[in-house]
């Protein structure tokens, strides 16, 4: 792939087995869009016999007013923490949970920092399969934790990061025990190439999308989707795709400031955002090569900036979102500061997952936007109270 080659599709060759490289599809024909979510582009996705779905995609595009008239730019949210399971990774499952379940196969593996896995346990049950989740120990939010055990998965911890236990499933797949069903799986990806798609049918200008950036596969899709929406007949739109990392697990960012085509494994990732809490991503040659062709760039961003954008989003339009998707407001603050993003512009924030699942997060945010809280023992006390509020406006 990395070095040009080309193979017939198959459900289980994910690398090239010439220079090793992650492979992506192409098509040759294209088709039109038709009906809603992920499958509306069914023409330029690929075709499991069955199709295990809960309807993910078509999730709205809002303009986030507020925000757009502090910063002087046109910001849109993308909404994707209101997919099924509360995060985009459901458009890339109902993908491949389908062509798990048409090729029968009955185990299912990922590593996770916690979404991949609620959503990947979520479609495998609604297919039937077995999903079995390997996650660090110790580092998922608890929402997610809660979300995987009621939906009855495997769940395996690992004394390590995500990135060992990745380490595992890839090894245990390989060996045939399970089918993969993280983003080296290219057909997974295909399903959040529709993010682009969607995109294009919903605003007539696009300068920047700003993508938060762990394993990479999400970056590198929705610029393939951009690639290919002229074959759906949709705008070609090119905008410059933006990253953005959590400085304490930052391997792309670095490799980005220093030109590399490869990333160095960060040991020890930390970060508040424990989504995106990865040192070794393994989408990172493709994400390097988005951002080069669309003439964007990745940055980083410290924890402290990505809590304050998550209450900053909160408190000007109401959004809850955990910590990751936050670091895609975090990075725009930063750009707008920086004057690399000028006025103007039109920009989408991919906010890629739900806050409720990050209670912990909450609660730092709940402290930064001062939390208002009083007692009252009697109802005649809370009118009282009330009374107090109502003139402190
Ligand atoms: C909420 C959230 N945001 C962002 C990301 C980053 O996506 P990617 O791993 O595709 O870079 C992830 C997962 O990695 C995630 O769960
Ligand atoms: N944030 C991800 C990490 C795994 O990424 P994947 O895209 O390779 O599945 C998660 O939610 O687990």
């Amino acid at each position: 792939m990395a070095c040009g080659s080309k193979y017939p599709s198959s459900p289980r060759l994910f690398t090239c087995p010439k220079c090793g490289g992650l492979l992506e599809p192409f098509y040759i024909d294209g088709g039109s869009p038709r009906g809603r979510g992920v499958w509306r582009y069914r023409d330029l996705l690929p075709r499991p016999r069955r199709i295990v779905t809960m309807g993910e995609g078509s999730t709205p595009l809002v303009k986030l007013e507020n925000l757009s008239r502090a910063m002087g730019v046109e910001v849109y949210g993308k909404l994707e923490f209101l997919n099924p399971t509360g995060s985009f990774k459901d458009r890339g499952m109902t993908v491949g949970v389908s062509i798990a379940s048409s090729f029968s196969y009955r185990l299912v593996v990922a590593a996770s920092t916690g979404n991949t896995a609620a959503s990947m346990a979520a479609y495998a049950r609604r297919a039937g399969l077995n999903p079995v989740i390997l996650i660090p120990k110790g580092g998922i939010a608890s929402g997610k934790l809660s979300q995987i055990a009621a939906l009855g998965a495997w769940v395996l911890e690992v004394e390590g990061s995500f990135d060992d236990a990745l380490d595992a499933a890839r090894a245990a797949a390989e060996k045939g025990l399970a089918y993969s069903l993280n983003s080296i799986n290219p057909y997974r990806l295909e399903g959040q190439k529709t993010i682009a798609f969607e995109i294009l049918e919903d605003v007539d200008r696009v300068d920047h999308v700003v993508v938060p950036v762990g394993n990479a596969g999400n970056i590198s899709a929705i610029w393939k989707g951009f690639k290919e929406a002229g074959l759906l007949g949709l705008p070609s739109m090119r905008p410059r795709m933006v990253g953005v990392q959590a400085e304490g697990a930052s391997p792309l960012y670095r490799a980005w400031v220093e030109k590399m085509d490869s990333v160095e494994r960060v040991r020890n990732p930390s970060t508040i955002a424990s989504a995106i809490r990865i040192g070794n991503p393994v989408n990172a040659a493709k994400a390097l090569a988005a951002v080069r062709e669309s003439d964007g760039l990745i940055i980083s961003v410290s924890d402290a900036e990505i809590l304050k954008a998550a209450a900053t989003l909160a408190e000007n339009e109401g959004m809850l979102v955990e910590p990751a998707s936050a670091a895609s407001l975090a990075g725009l603050i930063k750009l707008r500061n920086q004057g690399i993003i000028a006025s103007g512009s039109s920009v989408v924030l991919i906010l890629t997952g739900h806050g409720l699942k990050d209670p912990r997060a909450l609660e730092f945010i709940a402290s930064s936007a001062g939390v208002r809280r009083a007692y009252a023992s009697t109802a005649e006390e809370a009118l009282l109270k009330l009374e107090e509020i109502a003139v402190g406006g």
